[in-house]
């Protein structure tokens, strides 16, 4: 592997470039600004985010992987190729490798365009990977080894949950319940309990600076300011970290029904080897206070939050052929 060798989680929420040897080369939101009239793209990532609900009429900035589907594939290519080329900077001289992951639920019409627009920008072979299996390599779990492991993979669109064995995923189900949906659920919450409006931005902060899914000693508070339904005025709120799990729990036990459904599809001796090596979550949603702890609690199996559950699927897509190489030589 040479070190041109890049790695891209093409997330719903955020777009990871990792490089061999570097690591990880670059974070921006996947999010674009575009002129409408004109169809060209005025910014991407950092800046496209900062427009997003502040644009005149004809400049609109959306999330085009929003909900793990490609909705509008024309400016995912677009945003791609500008990442790309961002990432490997001025001194490419070799065309590299690009291992690339996309949101579980994309489909092979899908999965075909995203490999094409990656030869377009400038790849010189690509393959397509996995959510579960790029999450869990860089998690670190050797998944070359025939023994099951459980990864919950829980980003801004979809949450994927799957037991893998010898480099392959041997049940795995994918919902689209995930960050987005806790912050909505949020949006939601706030607005029938207290007749406040509150923008998608404030729900997230909610969410990351008290948001709980299990009983806290110590409950947080934090105060959120929004619209008055009712008077059309701003008001503030103060919300607790209770009402968050309030707010969140549908959401949660969609994701808590869907891990065991996949532990009872999954054949026994690897069953087994889960209760014994437990179950490893990944993603910016398994920093969601708690979570760790009902999970454990629910299926009685020991559970960890990855290392550095933001990166694992990058770091894994990067590390990704090498890997494949070295299983290849073994088997
Ligand atoms: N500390 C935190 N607590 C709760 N949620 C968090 C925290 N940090 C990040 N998140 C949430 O994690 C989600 C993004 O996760 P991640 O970056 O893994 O998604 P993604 O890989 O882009 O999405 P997908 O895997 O669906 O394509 C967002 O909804 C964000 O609000």
């Amino acid at each position: 592997m040479t070190s041109t060798d890049i790695g891209i989680d093409l997330g719903t929420a955020s777009i990871l470039v990792y490089a061999k040897g570097k690591g990880i080369v670059l974070k921006e939101p996947s999010v674009v600004a575009y002129d409408k009239d004109t169809n060209k793209i005025r910014a991407v990532g950092e800046e496209a985010r900062m427009m997003i609900g502040r644009t005149p009429g004809n400049i609109v900035a959306v999330r085009p992987l929003r909900q793990g589907v490609i909705s509008d594939f024309e400016v995912t290519e677009k945003m791609l190729k500008y990442f790309i080329s961002k990432a490997m900077g001025r001194k490419a001289f070799r065309k590299p490798r690009i291992s690339i992951c996309v949101p579980s639920g994309v489909t092979a019409v899908e999965k075909k365009a995203v490999e094409e627009a990656t030869y377009q920008a400038g790849a010189r072979e690509v393959a397509i990977i996995e959510e579960p299996i790029a999450a869990a390599i860089g998690a670190g779990i050797d998944i070359t080894r025939p023994f099951g492991n459980m990864i919950v993979d829980i980003g801004g669109g979809t949450t994927d949950v799957a037991v893998i064995s010898l480099g392959g995923t041997v049940v795995a189900t994918s919902i689209k319940v995930a960050g987005d949906n806790f912050d909505d659920a949020i949006m939601r919450y706030v607005r029938k309990k207290h007749n406040l409006m509150i923008g998608e931005p404030t729900a997230e902060d909610v969410k990351v600076k008290i948001g709980s899914v299990y009983p806290m000693p110590q409950p947080k508070v934090m105060e959120i300011k929004g619209r008055n339904t009712i008077t059309g005025l701003p008001k503030t709120v103060a919300l607790t970290s209770e009402e968050i799990r309030e707010a969140l729990k549908d959401a949660t036990s969609q994701i808590m029904e869907t891990i065991h459904s996949v532990l009872e599809k999954t054949p026994p001796e690897l069953a087994a080897d889960v209760a014994d090596r437990g179950i490893v979550l990944t993603g910016g949603g398994a920093l969601l206070g708690g979570l760790e702890q009902l999970i454990e609690e629910e299926t009685g199996i020991n559970t960890v939050v990855a290392e550095e559950p933001t990166l694992a699927v990058a770091i894994g897509t990067g590390e990704y052929m090498e890997l494949m190489s070295k299983m290849d030589k073994t088997l």
